[in-house]
């Protein structure tokens, strides 16, 4: 598999000013220093819990902001720092999905008005005709009949229209889509529906997905790998099936603990942990975890763990494996069991 997309030391940090003129008198490090790789054809699943920073990695992938530093290569091509005009190109090839169908489809607009909209501006040679049967073809698609092409919004289930959002993002063949908490807002038996279509479409389409959630039940239904997020970074990375038999790093541990069946369904809640992350104005030295983490230790103050490989494909960013500071072997150690942090 080649990389579709790859984003190195990506940042997106937010000024927070006192007025409308202020100065910035704190900075939200909402994305700090993401290096990922997405590779053609995949699904990659993007898990933490809410505040992690995973729609503000969505959003600038997508350019849909300008990153505050760092690069967002998309087929090898830089996109940070492209012009509004140089990114047209590239826009159409990324889609994006979002949590409440509903409030992104324009209630006075039918169906077939919301689906060939995103044609007029990319393909505006197409006739109208040619637009609606573009856009009749991509609903029976999704698992919708032509037929309701002419109706509104309010006139679908939630999972209908959510069916619609993804119609819509299909629209322009895009190759690429970031899928943000799709399935959230749905009743559990549509989500595994809506999850289907997703495999479906990933399949016959050949698409490459980001696959934004806080469920890691969700994630374990449809991801090839997964990347856990927490504080603006990312904690570890691995093939879906590793993550859930032999997770790397605590903070994974944890999630997997409040969570433990990667089934769509058989547990639906999200994701429960002790004590509130710390805030992204003012992260924790080091180990952006250490303060929540079971098994920090004095070191973990010092540096920013990096990303290390810890098996096939499988990448954690936890000093405990480097220094074999595991429970059990600490106590042999006791110069480094004394350091151990509440
Ligand atoms: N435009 C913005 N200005 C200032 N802070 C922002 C902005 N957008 C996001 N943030 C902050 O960045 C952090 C990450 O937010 P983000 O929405 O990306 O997290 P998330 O993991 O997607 O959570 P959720 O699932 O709740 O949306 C949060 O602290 C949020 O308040």
């Amino acid at each position: 598999m080649s990389t579709l997309i790859e984003t190195i030391d990506l940042k997106q940090h937010y000024p927070i000013r006192q007025g409308l003129l202020g100065r910035p008198s704190a900075t939200v490090r909402a994305v700090d220093g993401i290096n990922l790789r997405i590779q053609r054809g995949e699904v990659l699943g993007l898990v933490g819990e809410s505040g992690s920073g995973k729609s503000t990695f969505g959003r600038t992938l997508m350019m849909m902001e300008q990153p505050t530093s760092g690069s967002v290569l998309y087929n090898g091509v830089e996109l940070a720092g492209r012009s509004h005009t140089a990114l047209h190109p590239y826009r159409r090839r990324m889609q994006m999905v979002f949590q409440d169908p509903f409030s992104s489809l324009n209630p006075r607009m039918t169906v077939e008005d919301s689906l060939t909209m995103p044609l007029r501006f990319h393909q505006p040679a197409l006739s109208a005709r040619q637009r609606r049967d573009e856009a009749a073809e991509t609903l029976e698609r999704v698992g919708l009949p032509r037929s309701m092409i002419s109706r509104y919004p309010h006139e679908f289930s939630g999972g209908q229209r959510q069916r619609i959002g993804i119609a819509r993002a299909l629209m322009v063949k895009p190759e690429f889509i970031v899928a943000d908490e799709p399935v959230s807002a749905l009743d559990v038996s549509v989500q595994a529906q809506v999850l289907n279509l997703f495999s479906s479409i990933r399949e016959t389409l050949g698409l490459t997905i980001l696959f934004v959630t806080h469920d890691l039940a969700v994630v374990g239904h449809i991801a090839d790998r997964v990347a856990v997020m927490y504080l603006g970074q990312v904690m570890e990375i691995a093939p879906t099936r590793a993550l859930f038999t032999s997770p790397r790093h605590p903070y994974t541990e944890t999630l997997l603990s409040a969570a433990p069946q990667p089934a769509v369904g058989a547990r639906r809640q999200r994701i429960a942990m002790k004590g509130e992350p710390p805030s992204p104005l003012a992260p924790p030295s080091g180990c952006v975890f250490r303060t929540r983490c079971a098994h920090a230790q004095a070191e973990c103050a010092v540096a920013r763990p990096v990303l290390r490989p810890r098996g096939p494909g499988h990448l954690s960013a936890c000093i405990r494996d480097d220094l074999s500071l595991v429970p059990g072997v600490a106590e042999a150690r006791p110069d480094q069991a004394r350091k151990r942090m509440s």
